[in-house]
């Protein structure tokens, strides 16, 4: 029998280059992520992490390369139309906005989103503390609370790749823990995720394969158990 040709898979880009007002950040960025996988970036600040993140979203745009989406070409499409494809994401900094209450925030992404089974019910149930706080401003919330916002904002919009920027970022230990129960239940539920984290606990707690950046370009691609077993090589390429 032939041998199966490789599943195409549903997030790649290939020789990404992208920056801001003509200055490169990526140069040449290839990764590749299969339905349902669950793949950490990592790097140390400023590499290039979340320009990546912003230029598979549209909302960088991309100067060479190619960004499939379950291999339809999206490099330099709109982030509405990359959104309508299903990928969603979670910003670094999460971008609630603390006029609006919770309850404001979820209608907006009902009524912009896809259909599917993440319903408001399910995010609800996921999270449950959204729940108590749906009469709350967006400034009335903790960070926690804010990123449990930005984590449901984006499932109610059924992504089927979910890209997370840092969802650790500035919470309190048992906060950062609650995130990481929550990250795993969305990837237990099939989801295909790529999450940008400096926490490597949290990060290898959920990810099934970790690509390093280094100065705008992959420099290690490995699954998570090659990453564990060369631990000396991750301390030194991540400065911990
Ligand atoms: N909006 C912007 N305009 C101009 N330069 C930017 C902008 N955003 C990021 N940069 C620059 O691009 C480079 C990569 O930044 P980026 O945020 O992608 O890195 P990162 O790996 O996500 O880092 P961090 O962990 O600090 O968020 C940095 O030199 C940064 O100063």
């Amino acid at each position: 029998m032939p041998p199966a040709p490789p599943s195409t898979p549903i997030l790649a880009t290939r020789g990404l280059v992208s920056g801001y007002d003509g200055s490169r950040v990526l140069h040449g960025v290839d990764i590749a992520i299969p339905e349902g996988g669950v793949l950490a970036l990592l790097g140390r600040n400023g590499v290039g992490k979340s320009t990546l993140i912003n230029t598979i979203m549209g909302l960088v745009r991309p100067m060479a390369g190619s960004v499939t989406v379950a291999g339809q070409e999206v490099a330099g499409a709109r982030p509405d139309r990359i959104a309508k494809l299903g990928v969603g994401l979670v910003p670094q900094g999460r971008r609630v906005y603390g006029p609006l209450t919770v309850a404001e925030h979820l209608d907006i992404s009902d009524r912009s989103g896809r259909q599917g089974a993440w319903t408001r019910e399910r995010v609800i149930d996921l999270l449950p503390r959204l729940g108590e706080r749906m009469r709350n401003r967006g400034d009335q919330l903790s960070g926690g609370e804010q990123q449990m916002l930005a984590i449901a904002r984006a499932l109610l919009t059924n992504p089927t790749i979910l890209l997370l920027d840092e969802p650790s970022d500035g919470l309190a230990p048992a906060i950062v823990q609650q995130v990481g129960e929550v990250v795993r239940e969305v990837c237990a539920a099939g989801m295909t995720v790529l999450v940008v984290e400096q926490n490597l606990r949290l990060a290898l707690s959920v990810a099934d394969h970790v690509v390093v950046m280094q100065k705008g370009a992959v420099h290690w691609d490995v699954s998570v158990d090659e990453f564990r077993r060369n631990r000396t090589r991750a301390e030194e390429l991540l400065g911990i």
